[in-house]
Formats: structure tokens, C-alpha cells, sequence
């Protein structure tokens, strides 16, 4: 049993009616998963006001309330604690009530349009090879140590933080890498974390649904420096133009890295091929088994935090040099000498570096096929521009679904169409079901030619009308190659 004054230490409080040494179990934010003596806290969202739902708390035994605005009607056996604002309360009272793990774990936080999980992946695995127990949130997944905890957010919600937190603290990690989504600073699902330090990739466009001006998006990922405290550090990308910007306003020790300008961590490209990187760092000349230009500014963020956490830079770079990357992104599959890429590009950004990539290191004389899709319910500006840039750098692009959600599947490939001048429309084909998508593309293609399969990566269903449908893109690619390339 907790006491609410406890765990309502550094929540900016407005007023309170009732005992404020009340005790309770756990707190939610859910009323359906109200229980008896819970605290509830009622947090405005996208679709409803929690605040509309304290009524259903108390029902199921909630004892304790914490709002922005007091209900109208208050009763007498409970406890109501009005606070300035919940989403932010709900973070701190998550991290007090699980003992503030941040203070004994490193947590570092990524943000970014594109690159957050292959950062996080690389650092996870990096601390792992080096002999640390560390853990990682993450879209693909969430790790303590290596125990794989299925992933279903980005940044997962404040009170799971904090208890995952808890977990990596207790199963004995010294570090805990995670993705910092706009949505979640914005939502306040990482307020009472104390973290190490914070890193930045790049910014471009995406979520514009949900952030409604770019401005905005920028702000979102701004706070996540401007929130950090002085003993932190703040990694930032310098080639990104939005670099500067983000740490402006922070307290934390501000560190840079690039490839085209000066900075405290700065790396060149000495070749990029379809095997992998070879950069020079820091004066030492490494290769590496990532793909792509942008993996190069990958490779350098995890250099620079390593870094900054402490870490050895030689033994950094030689156990960097070892490691994968992440799954989904820009996975090679090679059947019958035709080469499938599969990767996570489902932005405007990523998909033109991935696509600029594959022409770099391509040799010429082969078809580059490309199948991509856009999801529903999400920013629907980018749906023509993906397709643009698909029917641009490929030879042939195949343009289908990706997770259609509550949208109708054609609608959304007539609003890729749009992008896709009459000069082009040769080259492109229109096919909604993913797998006949895929297919085609395979059979289309022939020794020596590219396939590349962008937008889910490491997704393994297909999401339509609520249900998730068990879809993988490599799955799907290597039967096809095995089926054509052996008959
Ligand atoms: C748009 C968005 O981010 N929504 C997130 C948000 O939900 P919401 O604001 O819509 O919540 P709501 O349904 O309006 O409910 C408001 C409050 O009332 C409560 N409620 C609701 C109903 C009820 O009967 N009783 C009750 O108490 C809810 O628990 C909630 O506290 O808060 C929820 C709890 O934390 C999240 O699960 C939910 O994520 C949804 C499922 C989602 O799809 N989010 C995506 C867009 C997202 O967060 N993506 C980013 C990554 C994006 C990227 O970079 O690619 C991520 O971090 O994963
Ligand atoms: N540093 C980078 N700059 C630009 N594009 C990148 C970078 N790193 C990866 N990409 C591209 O973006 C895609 C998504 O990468 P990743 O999953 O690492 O990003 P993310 O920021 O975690 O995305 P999400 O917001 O969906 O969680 C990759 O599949 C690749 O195509
Ligand atoms: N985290 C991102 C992933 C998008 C991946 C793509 N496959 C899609 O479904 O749009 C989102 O939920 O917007
Ligand atoms: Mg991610």
C-alpha cells in the first residue's frame, strides 16, 4: 500500500478535499480497469475526457481521484486531488510509486522522425556485448536484458515506463535505452523520468495529423530537451538544420555530431556498398555490417552516447563494427541471385534515403522494383509524396496497402496516385492486396534485380478495421523467390 501525499511528491497541485494520507494499491488511468482501493486519474485524450469517467472509477472501487477540474458532485468517502495537469501528474506519481528506478538506471532517450529504434537497438545491443545488463523500449520491442516484452507503443504509457523501469532495476540493468515518440512527450508518458541523456536524430515530415503544423512537431520533440536537467547531456545532429534549435532552452551539457560540418563527434564514409559502411571515426577507419548513409549518422549518435557514457571509444567502435542492426531495417534477403530489401521507410524522408541508398550502391543494368503502401488513419500528406518518390528512384514501383486501419484500402492508393505524374503512370501498378503485390514484384523480377519492400519492416500483420491479420513482409517475399527461383 502507498500514501497519496508520498507519491504526490513534485505534482504541481491546485487544491484537495478529503485525507491526502489515504493509502491504495496501484494507480489507473483506465476506468475499465478500475479496482477497489485504486487512485484514478482522469486524463483528457484524442477521443474522450477522462474526467467523464470518474463517476465509473469510483464504481469500481476507485477511492482516490486526481482531475484538472473537480466533479460537481463530491462524496465524502473519497479523496480528490486537483492538479494543474493530469497527463503530467500521472508521470510523476508512475515514477514515485515505483521508486524513482531512473535514479539507479542510465535512461536515454532517443527522438526523432527516423532512427529512433535502430539508435536504441544498436545501443542495447552494444551495453549487452560489453558486458552490461541493459534494457530497451522500443517499437520493435521492449527487452530487460534479454527478455523480450512485446512492444505495442513507440514509448510506451507512463505508468508501463515506470514498471518496466522498476523491472530492469530489480532484473539488475545499469542502463535503459528508449525511443521518446513526439506523441509520448507531448503526452506526457515520460514526465517523472530522470534522465542521462537525451539524443536527437533528424526531423522531417510525418505526424502532421496528430501535431497539425510541423511547428508544432517541432515543439513536441523540442521539450524533450528543454525538460532535461542540468547534470544531463543533449546529443544532437548538426547536419539536421533543426539541430540547433532543439536545445536552445535545455540545462543539459549540449554535444553534436555530423557527417558534413564540425562537431564534438564527427564521422566520413569511406565507402557504402550493399555490404555494409565504412566510416571513419574519430580518425580510426571501421567497417560495419549497416547499410546506407543514414546509418552512418546511426552509427555515429550510439558512438557519441557510448561516449558519453564513459565507454572505451576503441572497444566501442571494434563491438559496434559486430553487430546486425535492428530488424525490419534494411534486411537483405538474397534467392535465386534476386536481392529483397525489407525495411520500415514508411515516411517521405526514410523512403527517399532508402531508395537513394539502393541507387548508390547499386552497379548498374538491374531493376529496382519497389512496393510500398501508406497507413490509414495516419497524416495523409505524405501518401502522394511517398508514392512520388517510390515511382521516381525506382524502375518499377507497385503501390499497395499498409495497415488500411478504418480507411478504405483504394481511397488511400488514390491519394498515393495523386502523386504520380502521367509520364510516370507506366511504371507504376496499383494492387491493394499486399501479398499479389509482392508476387508481382517477384515476378517481374529477374537475377540480379532489387526488390524493395518499404513501410513495415518488422510489422508482422496486416491492420484492417481493428483486427490485426498475421502479415510478414519477408515471410511473404522469400516464398514467392523460393516458389519462382526453383521452377
Ligand atoms: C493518439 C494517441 O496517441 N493516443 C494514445 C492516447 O489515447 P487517447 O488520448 O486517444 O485516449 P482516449 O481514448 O481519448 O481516452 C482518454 C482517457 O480516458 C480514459 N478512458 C477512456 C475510456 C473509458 O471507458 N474510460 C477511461 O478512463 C483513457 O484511459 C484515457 O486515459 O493514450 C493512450 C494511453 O497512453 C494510448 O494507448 C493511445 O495510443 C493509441 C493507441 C495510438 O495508436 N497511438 C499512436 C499514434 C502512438 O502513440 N504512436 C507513437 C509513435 C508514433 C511514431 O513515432 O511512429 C508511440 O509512441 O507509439
Ligand atoms: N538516421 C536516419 N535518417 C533517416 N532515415 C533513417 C535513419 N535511420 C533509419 N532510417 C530509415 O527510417 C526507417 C525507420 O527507422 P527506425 O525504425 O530506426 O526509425 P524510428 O524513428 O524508430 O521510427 P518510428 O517513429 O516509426 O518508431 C528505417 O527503416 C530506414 O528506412
Ligand atoms: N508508429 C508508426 C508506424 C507506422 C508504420 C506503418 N506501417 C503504418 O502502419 O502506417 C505509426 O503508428 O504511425
Ligand atoms: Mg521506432
Amino acid at each position: 500500500m502507498k500514501v497519496l501525499k508520498d507519491i504526490l511528491y513534485k505534482v504541481s497541485l491546485v487544491s484537495s478535499i478529503g485525507d491526502m494520507d489515504a493509502r491504495f494499491k496501484e494507480i489507473v488511468f483506465d476506468s475499465r480497469q478500475a479496482s477497489a482501493s485504486c487512485a484514478f486519474v482522469a486524463v483528457r485524450g484524442t477521443q474522450v475526457d477522462g474526467h467523464d469517467y470518474i463517476d465509473k472509477a469510483i464504481e469500481s472501487g476507485a477511492k482516490i481521484i486526481v482531475c484538472e477540474d473537480l466533479p460537481a458532485e463530491i462524496i465524502p468517502s473519497i479523496t480528490y486531488v486537483q492538479v494543474v495537469n493530469s497527463a503530467r501528474a500521472l508521470g510523476i506519481m508512475a515514477a514515485n510509486f515505483y521508486d524513482n528506478p531512473s535514479r539507479k538506471v542510465k535512461v536515454i532517450a532517443v527522438t526523432g522522425t527516423n532512427g529512433k529504434t535502430t539508435t536504441v537497438t544498436l545501443l542495447h545491443q552494444l551495453f549487452q556485448a560489453m558486458g552490461y545488463t541493459s534494457g530497451l523500449l522500443s517499437t520493435v520491442e521492449n527487452k530487460i536484458s534479454d527478455e523480450v516484452i512485446p512492444s505495442t507503443h513507440t514509448t510506451p504509457d507512463a505508468l508501463s515506463v515506470q514498471s518496466l523501469l522498476r523491472k530492469m532495476l530489480d532484473a539488475g540493468c545499469t542502463h535503459c535505452f528508449m525511443e521518446a515518440s513526439s506523441h509520448a512527450i507531448v503526452q506526457e508518458r515520460i514526465a517523472g523520468l530522470e534522465l542521462a541523456g537525451a539524443v536527437f536524430s533528424n526531423i522531417s515530415h510525418d505526424h502532421l495529423d496528430y501535431h497539425k503544423t510541423f511547428d508544432e512537431y517541432i515543439k513536441a520533440k523540442k521539450k524533450l530537451f528543454d525538460d532535461l536537467p542540468k547534470d544531463a547531456f543533449a546529443l544532437v545532429n548538426l547536419d539536421d538544420k533543426r539541430g540547433k534549435v532543439m536545445v536552445q532552452n535545455t540545462k543539459a551539457t549540449v554535444q553534436t555530431y555530423a557527417l558534413k560540418t564540425s562537431a564534438d563527434f564527427k564521422a566520413k564514409i569511406l565507402s557504402n556498398t550493399l555490404e555494409g559502411l565504412e566510416l571513419e571515426i574519430n580518425g580510426k577507419l571501421i567497417w560495419f555490417r549497416m547499410i546506407g548513409a543514414f546509418n552512418a549518422y546511426n552509427i555515429l549518435s550510439v558512438f557519441g552516447t557510448a561516449s558519453l557514457l564513459g565507454e572505451d571509444e576503441e572497444e566501442v567502435l571494434q563491438t559496434l563494427s559486430a553487430i546486425p542492426g535492428a530488424r525490419g531495417r534494411f534486411d537483405r534477403i538474397s534467392i535465386g541471385g534476386i536481392t529483397a530489401i525489407v525495411d520500415y521507410a514508411h515516411t517521405p524522408d526514410a523512403l527517399d534515403n532508402v531508395l537513394k541508398t539502393i541507387n548508390d550502391v547499386r552497379t548498374g543494368g538491374e531493376q529496382l522494383i519497389t512496393v510500398v503502401g501508406c497507413g490509414g488513419n495516419r497524416d495523409k500528406t505524405k501518401r502522394p509524396e511517398m508514392a512520388r518518390l517510390a515511382v521516381a528512384f525506382s524502375d518499377k514501383a507497385i503501390l499497395t496497402s499498409d495497415n488500411p486501419r478504418f480507411e478504405e484500402p483504394q481511397a488511400i492508393l488514390d491519394d498515393m496516385q495523386a502523386g504520380v505524374g502521367p509520364s510516370d503512370l507506366r511504371k507504376t501498378l496499383t494492387i491493394v492486396d499486399r501479398r499479389e503485390a509482392i508476387k508481382t514484384a517477384c515476378m517481374l523480377s529477374g537475377r540480379g534485380d532489387i526488390i524493395l519492400i518499404a513501410g513495415k519492416g518488422h510489422e508482422d500483420y496486416q491492420e484492417i478495421k481493428g483486427v490485426k491479420h498475421h502479415f510478414d513482409d519477408a515471410e511473404v517475399v522469400t516464398e514467392y523467390l523460393k516458389q519462382l527461383t526453383q521452377n
